[in-house]
């Protein structure tokens, strides 16, 4: 039985954008209730028997109770099924403060809605039919899309991208379902439609390639959707805080010339070679000289146990030294890139000592001067992604899609083992073809539970 709380007959309202002063804040209501509501909250600036679908009306939201105008606004009234949920859906364009959308929320739920649940108007356009379940976790996507690629990506998504590869997917193995039926239902016909080798040409060479290539790309995609924590390491005074202010193009850190300058961690977003990226700045690594600063380089410690890639910053105006030998030792065994700075004023000979110093060739750059960044965005990215700049991948599975489509890869694996021998029964393979059938449906969606559904939409925010 549906909850009471996830009634579709219901109709629900929430507050749509961020809390907070703002210059415009959406109140959402999706429902049958939707042009009730309408009704007796807005006064319009010119009275009015009808309302037209997808039109702007302006007016006032007014108490119904006490006649008190709350707020001057805008609203749409988009009747089912042409709406983002398929229903009944009315806008409401307010005023964005920390009151009046409360305010009119409150209205507008004593006026007949209930407040909408994480993603509740998302899972009813899923159920309407309006995008699939694919499609449906897409939206999530763009809103935490934090760099140019992975917007891109979530919107390939969001426009089926996905769901028109794993339909293609599962036309095919529907095709060989369904002469594996036939072969069930008329055993003793010696009729054979599609020999165990042409069956099995099928799924090696067109079936479960394509599944590899997804499973791919939802590895590479995972880079680029959730990004990298880059943390900058090395001595005092290298110029891991100049590093971090050239690549943000901001003077976020402190830079001064007196070692020991940083002593907390800094964190900021930025993007390298279009991949979201988190950069830590953090304190120089040494034997701290105060207690403020031993937590520093404690945290720099388990900053760098955490990186997704270390870049192990040196001091190209001076010599290398066995201090810097032994804090290489630490970051080695990490991803790692290692950058050899201030350039600008290093002396040639330090700069060749410098080169045969690690296991890999360093980046040579200036942070002062914004020399060798593109290189050093480049290694960055190499370590990260495992090869050279690249486009992310058409379209990239998430961790549930992934895990559907390892189940699909098993099962056909296993039908593939059947037709290995003689005479395969063709009872067996059915099985396995529909196991695979069933995993790809929960993909798109065509097969769901309440659960399913529940673990998807409880992690969308409210009014979307
Ligand atoms: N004001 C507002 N802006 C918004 C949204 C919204 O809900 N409200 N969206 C919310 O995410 C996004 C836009 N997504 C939308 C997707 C489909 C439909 C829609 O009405 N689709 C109908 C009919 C389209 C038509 O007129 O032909 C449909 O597909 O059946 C609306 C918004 C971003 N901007
Ligand atoms: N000439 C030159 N000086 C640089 C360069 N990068 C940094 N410096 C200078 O080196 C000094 C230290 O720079 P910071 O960026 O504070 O070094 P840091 O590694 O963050 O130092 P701590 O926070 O103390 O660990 C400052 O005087 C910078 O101006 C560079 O590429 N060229
Ligand atoms: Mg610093």
């Amino acid at each position: 039985m549906i909850p009471a709380h996830l009634r579709t007959e219901d109709t629900i309202a929430a507050i749509a954008t961020p809390p907070g002063p703002g210059a415009i804040g959406v109140i959402k209501i999706s429902g049958p209730e939707a042009e009730g509501i309408l009704r007796r909250v807005f006064r319009p600036a010119r009275p009015r028997e009808h309302f037209e679908s997808h039109r702007l009306y302006y007016g006032h939201i007014v108490d119904p109770e006490s006649g008190e105008p709350v707020d001057e606004v805008l609203v749409a009234l988009m009747r089912a099924p042409r709406s983002y949920t398929r229903e009944d859906v009315l806008e409401i364009y307010a005023h964005s403060g920390y009151r009046v959308l409360t305010r009119i929320l409150e209205l507008v739920l004593r006026a007949g809605a209930r407040p909408a649940e994480p993603g509740e108007f998302t899972r009813r356009a899923f159920l309407n039919g309006r995008l699939d379940l694919a499609q449906a976790e897409a939206v999530e996507e763009i809103i935490h899309a934090r760099s140019d690629q992975a917007l891109r990506l979530a919107l390939r998504h969001l426009s089926g991208g996905l769901s028109e590869r794993i339909q293609a997917l599962r036309d095919r193995i529907l095709d060989l379902l369904a002469v594996t039926e036939v072969a069930v239902d008329f055993p003793e016909e010696d009729v054979e439609i599609l020999s165990p080798e042409e069956m099995r040409r099928r799924l090696s060479e067109e079936v479960l390639p394509e599944i590899r290539r997804l499973l791919a790309s939802a590895e590479e995609g995972r880079v680029f959707r959730e990004g990298i924590a880059v943390v900058l390491a090395g001595r005092p005074n290298v110029g891991k805080s100049s590093l971090l202010n050239a690549l943000l193009r901001e003077e976020r850190a402190i830079v001064t010339p007196v070692p020991g300058t940083t002593r907390d961690v800094i964190e900021e977003t930025a993007q390298i070679a279009g991949l979201p990226v988190r950069l830590i700045d953090t304190a120089g690594l040494r034997e701290a000289a105060d207690e403020v600063e031993s937590i520093g380089v404690r945290k720099a410690r388990e900053k760098l146990a955490a990186a997704d890639v270390v870049v192990f910053l040196v001091d190209g105006s001076q010599s290398p030294t066995e201090e810097d030998q032994r804090l290489y030792e630490e970051v080695r065994s990490r991803p790692h890139v290692v950058a050899v700075n201030k350039i600008d004023i290093a002396p040639a000979e330090n700069l060749s000592l410098w080169r045969r110093q690690f296991h890999q060739t360093p980046v040579f750059i200036s942070a002062k001067e914004g020399r060798g960044l593109e290189e050093l965005s480049r290694r960055i990215f190499e370590v990260a992604v495992g090869h050279g700049p690249a486009e992310p991948p058409e379209i990239a599975p998430n961790l549930r899609q992934k895990a559907a489509l390892e189940r699909a890869k098993k099962a056909l694996e296993r039908a593939l083992r059947l037709l290995d021998q003689p005479a395969p029964l063709p009872e067996l393979l059915a099985v396995e073809l529909r196991e695979a059938l069933s995993a790809l449906s929960e993909i798109t969606g065509e097969v769901t539970t309440e659960d399913l559904l529940d673990r998807i939409f409880s992690s969308f925010c409210i009014g979307k």
